[in-house]
């Protein structure tokens, strides 16, 4: 298999010195490379040459900035690539998107198998939260995605869609049905280009985010469905669609992943307008603070290759940061609690004291951890099967989660504790409906400064006792005949825990899932950072989309439903 690689492109080497020889034409190019089997190789060669030169094409826009744009949208993430996208297509529309970042050519990016190496480079911001006591004290790090396509970009590629309480909840505290589960789902199939079996009365075909089934998962993926099976548990043919009506189900996981490569937002919504004259990316560019005057926002101070520089947005400004860094840029530009403002000695704008409360981000648990009788190389993402239970049928939203990870997945304290094996693969415990909560302020009134973060994970006792039951259920799941083939033993926890040991383990094994939300709520009450339209409370000409707006984090992982509010953004602004 991998001779044959290599031979081809050998094979597409040698056309390739041709072509640039002159020896051939690009059309004969094209043709001797089909004939041989290597279309592609070609195609994925040219593409990659189109996206240099629509990047190359963007530099040299990006040298000569207008002084003022229709649209500036800070933030180039899961939801701000969809906004743009979508906003470009009216071509009288000149937007300005700034990220932070560089582009996101990386192999880490590209090859979804590598997405963790990304973590603790310079395409992520390197925040840790405050060590919180739910979690014995100790500091985790929560890492948020800075390159183009931000989360996107560095994350585990999964793709599963809120479920219906989850949006049915935006829309009550919103009082705005065009946030419920109905209205949601329509505009999921707008997004979609779903690659598995066909199902039109929940995915959808035609859209620009490719999503598919696990693709060839590994045995140990298949086996841990058919345990789930023979427990009992609900598993699906798809791990999206009917699951967010019934509100639980076990199955393959769905990623962004198209023959290998990592679809990431800014893939699947800005390569393809980039080219248009009325779309202008800025890489390696911050924005420092918004313009306002009075209480309307001008545009951004932002900092790049010239220096501090100011642009003007005559329609509007949308803050696409992020979960930490969209609260920040508005404590920066004076719209937060003026005691917080107070101490930095920044001038408040807008006392909206709920910027950067209610912080909210799901537990996973590292882990319950099996060794392997033989060592596994993973694929897909590692994360090929996954499920959501409720611990109680009374609840409204499942609050269990269990991600099969083909990885000895495990958290700082228990990896020092039991130091696995390199074959073991994991069964981690997750929780998705927290009830504690964290916030966000600033560490000063330099831009450059990270904010403070602190999640204040485990607070809540309902946390732990749902993370506990999540454990045993690993352990279940894990002790079944239809996965003896691949343990070798129980290496993590080894034994049943009780008591005071469960709970340590809980509370020493916690990671986060690295879905911070919540930070600049949405409502309808008078304490609510943003309205149902996503407007600032209290600013003209400035809105919010990305993560910080959620009233309450969806149970599954949020990168769709960031990209759902790019999408309901762009209605908005339309
Ligand atoms: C390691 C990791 C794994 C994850 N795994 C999954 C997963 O498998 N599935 C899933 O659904 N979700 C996953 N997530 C979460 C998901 O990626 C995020 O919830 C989602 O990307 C958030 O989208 P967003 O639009 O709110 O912000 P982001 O995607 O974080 O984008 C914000 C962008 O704004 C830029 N920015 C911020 N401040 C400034 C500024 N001042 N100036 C200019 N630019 C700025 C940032 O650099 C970034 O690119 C994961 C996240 C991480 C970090």
């Amino acid at each position: 298999m991998k001779n044959k690689s290599i031979k081809s492109g050998l094979m597409l080497e040698k056309l390739e010195a041709s072509l640039l020889k002159g020896q051939i034409s690009r059309r004969k190019f094209i043709q001797f490379a089909g004939a041989a089997g290597l279309l592609s190789l070609t195609a994925a060669r040219v593409w990659a040459e189109e996206l240099d030169a629509i990047r190359e094409n963007q530099r040299q826009r990006g040298a000569s900035l207008k002084k003022k744009y229709d649209y500036i949208v800070i933030g180039a993430g899961s939801a701000g690539c969809a906004l743009v996208g979508r906003l470009a297509a009216d071509k009288s529309k000149n937007i300005l998107l700034i990220e932070a970042g560089d582009w996101d050519t990386a192999p880490s990016i590209l090859d979804p198998r590598l997405w963790f190496t990304n973590l603790g480079t310079e395409r992520e911001w390197g925040d840790v939260s405050l060590p919180s006591h739910g979690v014995n004290g100790r500091a985790i790090a929560e890492h948020t995605g800075r390159v183009l396509g931000g989360g996107s970009s560095i994350n585990a590629s999964i793709w599963a869609r809120p479920f219906k309480a989850d949006m049915d909840h935006w829309a009550k505290m919103t009082g705005d049905s065009r946030w419920n589960y109905e209205s949601s789902l329509e505009i999921f199939k707008r997004i979609e280009n779903w690659n598995g079996k066909e199902n039109s009365q929940y995915r959808g075909k035609n859209g620009p985010v490719w999503c598919q089934p696990a693709d060839n998962p590994l045995p140990v993926a298949t086996a841990m469905l058919d345990a789930c099976r023979g427990l009992g548990l609900p598993v699906k043919d798809d791990l999206n669609g009917e699951r967010e009506v019934t509100g639980e189900g076990f199955a393959l996981m769905n990623h962004i992943i198209k023959d290998g490569q990592r679809q990431n937002m800014a893939r699947s919504y800005l390569y393809p307008v980039m080219a248009q004259k009325n779309v202008t990316v800025l890489v390696n560019t911050h924005v420092n603070k918004l313009v306002i005057d009075g209480t309307t926002v001008q545009g951004v101070e932002l900092e790049g290759s010239k220096g501090r520089i100011i642009v003007e947005a005559d329609v509007e400004t949308i803050l696409s940061g992020g979960g930490f860094n969209t609260p920040k840029l508005l404590m920066l530009s004076g719209i937060g609690d003026e005691v917080e403002l107070k101490k930095h000695n920044i001038n408040t704008v807008v006392h909206s004291p709920e910027v950067g409360k209610n912080m909210q981000d799901h537990i996973l648990h590292g882990g319950v951890l099996f060794e392997s009788p033989v060592q596994m190389s993973h694929r897909n993402s590692g994360a090929e099967v996954s499920g959501y239970l409720k611990s109680d049928s009374t609840l409204d939203l499942p609050d269990i989660s269990v991600v099969q990870i083909e990885l000895p997945y495990v958290s700082d304290v228990i990896g020092k504790e039991y130091n696995p094996p390199s074959s073991s693969w994991a069964l981690c415990g997750g929780m998705v409906t927290p009830k504690s909560r964290g916030r966000v302020t600033l560490q000063s009134s330099n831009p450059s400064d990270r904010p403070i973060v602190d999640a204040n994970f485990l607070d809540h006792p309902d946390d732990v006792a749902s993370l506990i039951k999540s454990i045993e259920l690993c352990q279940e799941i894990g002790s079944t005949q239809e996965l003896k083939k691949y343990v070798k033993r129980e290496v993590i926890p080894g034994k049943k825990l009780k008591g005071k040991e469960m709970e340590d383990f809980v509370r020493n094994g916690a990671t986060t899932y690295f879905h911070a939300s919540g930070t600049c709520r949405m409502g309808n009450d008078d304490l609510a950072v943003v309205d149902n339209e996503l407007r600032v409370n209290g600013l003209k000409k400035l809105r919010i989309a990305d993560s910080s707006i959620m009233p309450r984090i969806v149970s599954v992982p949020t990168m769709p439903a960031c990209v759902l509010i790019g999408e309901r953004a762009s209605d908005l602004l339309a």
